[in-house]
């Protein structure tokens, strides 16, 4: 009797398809592509298997939704169902320390009201919805975030609302409706900035360029990075405060709509923090009706598809603060950095720019006044969104450590991990406090008292999460994975 007729498979067929949590990938043409290598895929018991916990100790669970691996699941494993989830739109994560304590359950906090707590869950929402998916593509092809998630954010007014309270939102409809303008306070601004950072992705949208920024201001000059209209919540603020009302009346629709971008060229090559210390300079034109700008800017967030630029210049009587709109002899290029390119950050020339001496912001020569008034300010939203950075890391770090095995144990029961877990935790929650603090205080002060009054505790305070997340983010890196 002839034996029956057996198909011959290869090894490579047979391993053409793994099983994670009930999920059927053909790994088929992405085996070669592999970052981890081919061999891992052709070992015994991972083709043809189900691989579930060994995946999980090596990746995270983001690898799985992203668009390129995303589609190489083929199906599902009947009467299974998926153990393991990703974001799951508006939700407040289950995660111990994922949420600061104001929203986790049967915890308490003086300073949120009802309001808060309703526009925070739009704000998630609104978040995970449109932002958290775009930011993973762009952080990925380091394209600027895409115009239609800018347009949701001015439909719903994000963009005006991150400027802070004021008479900017006055008639606007905020988050359709959930939170009048003349209601809207600095913990409102707290919960964008906080949800926004919640995204993580260094040159999109992540909490930790706000810090850098700080640090820029403060200490040194270094890079900023955040495509998300970051340029707007540092560039804009000149021209609110300090612009004439022909400005303001052109420009602020314009950005607050997402139809303009714009942001902040102050630091050079030459100099970041010594502010007095730039080079680039702007001439008065022979009848006084423009300024003539000529110079460089360098590390400038958002520069490479800004359309407005708010810069520093060197004049006869100091140091001066004009409003430039790009048009001949303006050139930007993008910076290599180590974070995406999504961030938009540039090398900016001026050469012979004219520019209507209208758009000179504040006095002439008192340029330094109109950048270090907008200091607190800026500051604070910096400090919203490094705290929220360290949180996400605690976030992360809790995952993994749960996930990854060593020595036949989960990473969580080495003490050395969670000695280092608990350090975390108290600086995220005592950062957290403290700011929560200064928001309080400034809904209770005028901004003349919040000036006079906040300067010294908003720079430590924003350059405490700064340094937390910093290290914090070595330490996920030292965990393995981010
Ligand atoms: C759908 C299936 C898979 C996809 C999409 C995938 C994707 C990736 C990606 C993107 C990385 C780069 C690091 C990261 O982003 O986490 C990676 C690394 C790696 N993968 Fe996979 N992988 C898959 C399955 C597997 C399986 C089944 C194994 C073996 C059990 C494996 C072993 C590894 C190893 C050893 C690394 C290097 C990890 C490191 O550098 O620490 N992968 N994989």
């Amino acid at each position: 009797m002839s034996s029956p007729q057996l198909k011959v498979f290869t090894r490579d067929e047979v391993a053409k398809w793994i099983i994670i949590d009930a999920k059927v990938y053909d790994v088929t043409r992405f085996k070669a592509l592999h970052p981890g290598g081919l061999a891992v895929l052709l070992e015994e018991d991972v083709a043809g298997c189900d691989t579930t916990e060994a995946f999980f100790g090596l990746h995270r669970y983001e690898v799985l939704e992203k668009p390129q691996f995303k589609r190489l699941q083929i199906g599902t494993i009947e009467g299974e169902t998926s153990q393991l989830h990703g974001r799951v739109v508006g939700a407040l994560s289950l995660v111990p320390y994922a949420e600061p304590t104001w929203l986790s359950p049967s915890y308490h906090s003086p300073y949120y009201t009802e309001s808060h707590r309703t526009f925070q869950k739009a704000i998630r929402e609104f978040c995970d919805e449109y932002i958290y998916p775009d930011a993973l593509v762009r952080e990925e092809d380091g394209k600027r975030p895409t115009q239609s998630v800018i347009d949701k954010m001015a439909e719903t007014n994000i963009n005006a609302m991150r400027m802070g309270p004021g008479k900017h939102l006055k008639g606007l409809v905020l988050m359709g409706g959930i939170v009048k303008p003349e209601e809207f306070d600095y913990f409102h601004e707290l919960i964008i900035t906080q949800e926004l950072a919640r995204t993580c992705l260094r040159g999109y949208a992540d909490g930790e360029w706000y810090a850098v920024l700080g640090v820029r201001i403060m200490l040194t000059s270094s890079c900023v990075t955040q495509g998300l209209v970051g340029g707007m919540v540092i560039g804009l603020p000149p021209v609110l405060n300090f612009g004439s009302d022909e400005l303001k009346a052109r420009i602020l629709p314009e950005v607050f709509s997402g139809k303009k971008f714009i942001c902040l060229a102050i630091s050079e090559a030459h100099a970041g923090s010594d502010v007095m210390g730039l080079r680039t300079t702007a001439v008065k034109s022979d009848d006084g009706k423009h300024w003539i700008i000529n110079g460089t800017k360098k590390w400038i967030t958002n520069g490479t598809f800004a359309d407005y630029f708010t810069v520093g210049c060197k004049t006869e009587d100091g140091f001066t603060v004009i409003f430039v709109e790009r048009g001949p002899g303006v050139e930007t290029k993008p910076i290599k950095t180590s974070y995406s390119s999504s961030a938009g950050t540039a090398y900016i020339t001026f050469d012979n720019v004219k520019v209507p001496i209208e758009n000179t912001l504040g006095e002439e020569g008192a340029g330094l006044f109109v950048i270090l008034s907008n200091f607190n300010h800026e500051r604070f939203v910096m400090c919203c969104a490094s705290a929220r950075s360290q949180r996400i890391i605690i976030e992360e770090a809790l995952h993994w450590v749960n996930q990854r095995k060593v020595f036949g144990k989960p990473l969580h029961s080495q003490a050395v991990i969670r000695s280092k877990l608990a350090a975390m935790i108290s600086r995220a929650e005592s950062c957290q406090a403290w700011l929560e603090n200064i928001a309080h205080q400034m809904c209770n002060m005028s901004y003349k008292q919040q000036s006079r009054l906040l300067a010294g505790i908003t720079a430590p305070s924003h350059l405490m999460p700064f340094l937390e997340a910093r290290k914090m983010y070595s330490l996920t890196w030292v965990f393995g994975k981010r």
